[in-house]
């Protein structure tokens, strides 16, 4: 595909999104029915279309609208390409600019420039503090690929060597010693040795981090509340903990036995009525804004509502009390979100620990693009 056949299918798969489809849906539905796009076409619409998401507020006042082909108008304009050469009217291309497209955009101001609805700005201008700048520019560009060695299978050494022999780089990072961070080849991610035989999984710095900061010792009882993939349940079984997974959707959980065999871990699924009995940590991975995420699902941004983390905000609070009839004496419950605001995660701790006197606050972590990878919270609440 051209570069101007890219763009128009970028301006097609976002219009679809405007009119309320999920971004990934519309990806995949784009890429089902255009056999004609190779893997580095698809590759690059995505980047396209995700990286004119991260940034929809500041490409809209830049391409004087919010309509695909507007924005699409301002992700040239940013990266500093004649949109004429683009817009260009060519064999399967965008129709060519109009006069009226060339006189209209501006630049972005304030709230516009940091690619924030408003509203969210406002908080996590309260939240963050001085980082706000930094944090909000970071969550505008794309995120990187991360993956944990599975240390029950390799070291994180043999790991990047088995990967580079796969033609994926892959450097360890200080901050955790199962993290390896990929610089290139992650197309051939999927395809590699050390992926099939269970050598490494994907997961964010921060997640990884979080999961190396509980105290697990082996043979320890770990119920993971909130399991969806299992991507934390899979890092504590890596540590030895005995899992169990439970989900209020079991289907969320669909790829954790596959995941787990791949990884060599045995991960118990507790049955259809819920957990049972006590464990020596409960993990609550909650629902949340997902605001750490940004980057990665650029369209939650401009969909989430005060509503909508109003409810998730009670979810929060129910499933935390939950968990802690499941912590025996003694024992740990690990809150996590992925959000970087403090009504998800300080907050809940707080209003947790006033109706729950028996726990007591033994170790939190707040993480942002600035300290980690993505925006997450760990609380871990000893009983
Ligand atoms: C952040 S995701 C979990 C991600 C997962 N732990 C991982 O590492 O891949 C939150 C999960 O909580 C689940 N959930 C929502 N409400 C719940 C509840 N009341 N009890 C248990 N799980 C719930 C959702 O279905 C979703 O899969």
């Amino acid at each position: 595909m051209t570069p101007s056949a890219r763009a128009a299918a970028a301006i097609q798969i976002l219009d679809a999104i405007n009119a309320g489809a999920p971004a990934e849906a519309q990806l995949t539905r784009w890429a089902r029915a255009s056999r004609f796009a190779g893997s580095g076409d698809r590759a690059a619409v995505r980047d396209l279309v995700y990286q004119t998401l991260r940034r929809r507020r500041s490409h809209a006042a830049l391409g004087g609208g919010d309509s695909g082909r507007a924005l699409i108008l301002g992700a040239l304009r940013e990266a500093g390409t004649d949109p004429a050469t683009i817009l260009d009217g060519s064999r399967h291309g965008p129709a060519p600019l109009t006069a009226q497209e060339l006189k209209a955009g501006r630049p972005p101001s304030g709230a516009e420039a940091s690619d924030l609805p408003d509203w969210i700005s406002l908080r996590l201008q309260q939240d963050l503090g001085p980082d706000f700048d930094a944090v909000a520019s970071a969550l505008r560009g794309r995120a990187p690929v991360w993956l944990r060695t599975n240390l029950a299978r390799a070291t994180t050494a043999d790991a990047q060597s088995i990967l580079a022999a796969d033609g994926v780089q892959a450097i360890p990072d200080s901050r955790c010693d199962t993290a390896l961070c990929v610089t290139s080849g992650e197309r051939r991610l999927q395809a590699s040795a050390a992926w099939r035989d269970g050598l490494v999984e994907l997961q964010d710095l921060s997640a990884q981090m979080a999961c190396a900061a509980l105290e697990i010792a082996p043979g320890d009882r770990a119920l993971d509340l909130c399991a969806g993939g299992g991507g934390k349940a899979l890092a504590l079984a890596a540590r030895g903990a005995r899992v169990t997974a439970w989900d209020i959707a079991p289907a969320r959980m669909r790829d954790l036995p596959r995941r787990a065999e791949r990884a060599g871990a045995a991960i118990e699924q507790a049955g259809a009525l819920g957990p049972k009995g006590l464990y020596d940590l409960v993990v609550a991975d909650v629902p949340c804004s997902g605001s750490g995420t940004w980057r990665r699902t650029a369209d939650a941004k401009w969909r989430l509502t005060p509503e909508a983390l109003a409810a998730l905000e009670r979810t929060q609070a129910e499933i935390l009390a939950q968990a802690a009839n499941h912590v025996r004496p003694g024992g740990t419950l690990a809150y996590m979100t992925c959000s970087l605001l403090r009504s998800e995660n300080e907050a809940q701790v707080c209003g947790f620990l006033t109706a729950h006197p028996d726990f007591r606050l033994k170790t939190s972590l707040s993480m942002t693009p600035l300290t980690a990878s993505d925006g997450f919270f760990l609380a871990a609440l000893v009983r």
